[in-house]
């Protein structure tokens, strides 16, 4: 369903924000992790043909991203991170506005942006202007937007940054059953865990890990997950996994601080050595 071929970007001010990205897959959801600044978001631009690679190129469906741009725009619905919804107009008239614009009758639109509405937990909401949502109901209006689709491919760029525990399973649990493929981008470990066939892992612009979620997390069965185990208390070096005795030990001295994605996937594999 999506090859990428080398995939290069370099900006203008010479940030090169992705270096020769090579994968492919045809999960139904597929999670692109990493960091703050590892490139997902310009990785998600260039699929969802809004920016251009300087070298490389990809594939979605076996249509060209850059050459068959325009015929890729009809399958797909691209759902960015800083999207920001009009003040005055409301979450219902959000998405049957996006669904006219896609070419959708207006007796249809209106019975799909009723239908996402009431999935992704807006109906009660659906008629206030989005000015007076909260920030995680802004975010959950876009979602429903791509869920109301029924395109091909939905891309989407951080879905649940910024929503409440409980927001972020209801959007967890509309990805899940979406019939649309998703490719989606998360810091969160546990989100592409929850919710991918597939996971590429980006860090600096590169490929750090790709494959199926079972491949990845095989050589973590078994081991209890530490988050923020400080450095101080295991050497320099800072493991998130660890097996149950050995977490044990250093749970309770732990210093909190944040583990990195690309230690947790590079170190897992020392861990219980
Ligand atoms: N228009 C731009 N011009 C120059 N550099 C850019 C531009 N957009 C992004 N970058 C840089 O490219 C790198 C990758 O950025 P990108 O937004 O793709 O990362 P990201 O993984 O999506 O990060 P985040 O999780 O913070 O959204 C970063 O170093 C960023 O500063």
């Amino acid at each position: 369903m999506i090859d990428v071929n080398g995939l290069s970007k370099v900006y203008k001010d010479g940030t090169v924000a992705l270096d020769s990205v090579s994968f492919s897959s045809s999960a139904k959801v597929l999670s692109v992790l990493g960091r703050n600044g590892a490139g997902k978001t310009t990785m998600m631009r260039i699929l969802s043909t809004q920016l251009l690679p300087s070298s490389g190129s990809a594939r979605i469906l076996g249509i060209d991203v850059v050459k068959e741009a325009k015929k890729l725009r009809s399958l797909i619905v691209s759902i960015p991170q800083e999207a920001k919804p009009i003040g005055f107009a409301s979450p219902l008239e959000h998405i049957t506005m996006f669904l006219t614009a896609r070419g959708m009758s207006i007796s249809t639109s209106l019975e799909e942006a009723r239908r996402a509405l009431k999935e992704i937990g807006l109906w009660e909401v659906r008629d206030k202007p989005c000015d007076d949502l909260s920030g995680g109901m802004k975010r959950k209006v876009f979602v429903a937007m791509a869920l109301a689709s029924n395109a091909e491919i939905i891309f989407l760029d951080e879905p649940t940054t910024g929503l409440d525990p409980i927001s972020r399973l209801e959007v967890w649990s509309i990805i899940r059953n979406i019939s649309s493929r998703v490719i989606l981008t998360t810091h969160y470990m546990e989100e592409a865990e929850e919710l991918s066939d597939d996971i590429v892992m980006l860090g600096k612009g590169r490929v750090i890990a790709k494959g199926s979620k079972e491949d990845l997390l095989a050589p973590l069965k078994g081991k209890v997950r530490v988050e923020g185990v400080g450095e101080k208390i295991i050497g320099k070096t800072q493991i998130s996994y660890l097996d149950e005795n050995r977490a044990k030990e250093v749970i309770g001295k732990a210093i909190i601080k944040p583990v990195s994605l690309e230690d947790l996937f590079i170190l897992y594999g020392e861990v219980g050595n």
